[in-house]
């Protein structure tokens, strides 16, 4: 039987231009693939207890045939692992196996060890060359391409990081298969955001057919190379986020708040989950606003509901903090200007929009009018 091809997805950044490779068997070949890009370098492999033992032994296996024989950082699983403590391990364990700028840091897990080892690879001897290996759905259709990385704070998600953009992507489907079901759930809230942002065919696509995306096959390979097309579009317009990037951020600023109100506790929310919530509030909110109709806030929930996801804040186990409270992580999102709120809002399905300058009041009415406490 012949090997099935992967599909190749450029981002085209110019100089820093880099391949998302889609497909079956990527693990096993990842030596080679690699060391056509970047020859002659050494490696550290970054990853996480989970998929350590799921996967790591396939991708040391595939780096071995081309001798690369890796340092391995094994980090403890979950969003907690986004701190300043666990960046200072990464960092120290790089230094410790003495790697060279040249050399190359590789992201093998989901968008927490993407995040964090991307951190460490651009502030390593100031930026040493990284490769990510995204092993949940969530990172195949986002985290890994795009170059967004770093740690979250107490005071907000993602407060501390920088850009910096990896040299390959290895989106391998085949590992999805050991990933625990809620967590491809959370993958497919992103998958379903290209949709609602501004592919409203993708979106009804997937209404129609998201149970042969969960069944893997085709319809799965098909859906995260789509996703990748549209991310590769966006980032290579706005690499730094100056304006439509900001887009990839529909119902993060919600997410993002409930994920830092939640203490970042998977147990009850995971990122995936904060932003199906936070889609579905930014809907909810844009007919607030009489921009769309509440007809499409609806046709959002039934599909989240539909897929197994929470769409709304009672979804979330245990006590929230109140409106104001949630307002407050709110306000430190890094697309605030001179003080103002921005939302993504939306005129409907596939019609996102940024809008600058949201008043905290109708925010804050919003947020009270929802809470389920
Ligand atoms: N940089 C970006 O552009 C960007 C985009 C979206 C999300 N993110 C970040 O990504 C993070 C969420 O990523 P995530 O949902 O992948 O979470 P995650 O990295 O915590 O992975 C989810 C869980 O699945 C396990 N896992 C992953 N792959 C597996 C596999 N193949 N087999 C078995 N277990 C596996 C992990 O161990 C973990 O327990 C958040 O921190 C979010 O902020 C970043
Ligand atoms: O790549 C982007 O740009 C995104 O916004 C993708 C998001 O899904 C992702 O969660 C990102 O990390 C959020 O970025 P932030 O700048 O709001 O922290
Ligand atoms: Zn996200």
């Amino acid at each position: 039987m012949s090997a099935i091809a992967p599909v190749t997805v450029e981002v085209g950044l110019g100089e820093r231009a880099y391949d998302i490779l889609i497909g079956p068997g990527l693990l096993s070949g990842a030596g080679q693939e690699i060391s056509r890009r970047l020859p002659g370098r050494r490696a550290a492999v970054v990853t996480d207890e989970n998929v350590a033992a799921a996967q790591l032994g396939t991708l040391k296996a595939g780096l071995e045939t081309s001798g690369i024989q890796p340092a391995v950082i094994t980090l403890p699983a979950g969003e907690k692992t986004k701190s300043f403590a666990h960046l200072e391990e990464v960092v120290d364990g790089v230094l410790a196996a003495k790697l060279e700028r040249g050399d190359i840091v590789i992201a093998l897990g989901g968008g927490v060890i993407g995040d964090l080892a991307g951190f460490a690879a651009g502030i390593v001897r100031r930026g040493m060359n990284f490769v990510q290996i995204p092993t949940s759905l969530l990172a195949q259709v986002d985290s890994s391409v795009g170059g967004k990385t770093g740690i979250n704070s107490p005071r907000g998600k993602n407060l501390v990081g920088v850009f910096h953009q990896p040299k390959l992507v290895l989106a391998d489907t085949g590992v999805l298969d050991t990933l625990p079901i809620r967590e491809f759930r959370a993958g497919y809230a992103e998958l379903a955001k290209y949709g609602l942002i501004d592919r409203p065919a993708f979106f009804a696509w997937l209404e129609a057919n998201w149970q042969d995306v969960f069944a893997g096959g085709p319809a799965r390979a098909e859906a995260i190379a789509e996703a990748c097309r549209a991310k590769a579009d966006v980032v290579a317009r706005d690499e730094f986020e100056t304006g439509d990037r900001a887009l990839l951020n529909l119902g993060h600023t919600f997410g993002h708040a409930l994920e830092a109100a939640t203490h970042y506790d998977g147990a009850r929310l995971v990122h995936g989950e904060g932003v199906a919530i936070g889609m579905a509030l930014a809907h909810r909110f844009s007919a607030r606003l009489n921009l769309a109709s509440p007809d499409d806030a609806g046709r959002v929930e039934a599909h989240l509901r539909a897929v197994g996801l929470p769409w709304r804040m009672a979804d979330i186990p245990g006590e929230l903090p109140d409106a104001e409270a949630l307002l407050t992580y709110i306000a430190q999102d890094k697309k605030v200007s001179r003080g103002a709120l921005t939302f993504i809002l939306t005129r409907g399905v596939g019609q996102a929009f940024i809008a600058r300058d949201v008043p905290a009041s109708e925010v804050l009415g919003f947020l009270a009018e929802n809470h389920p406490g």
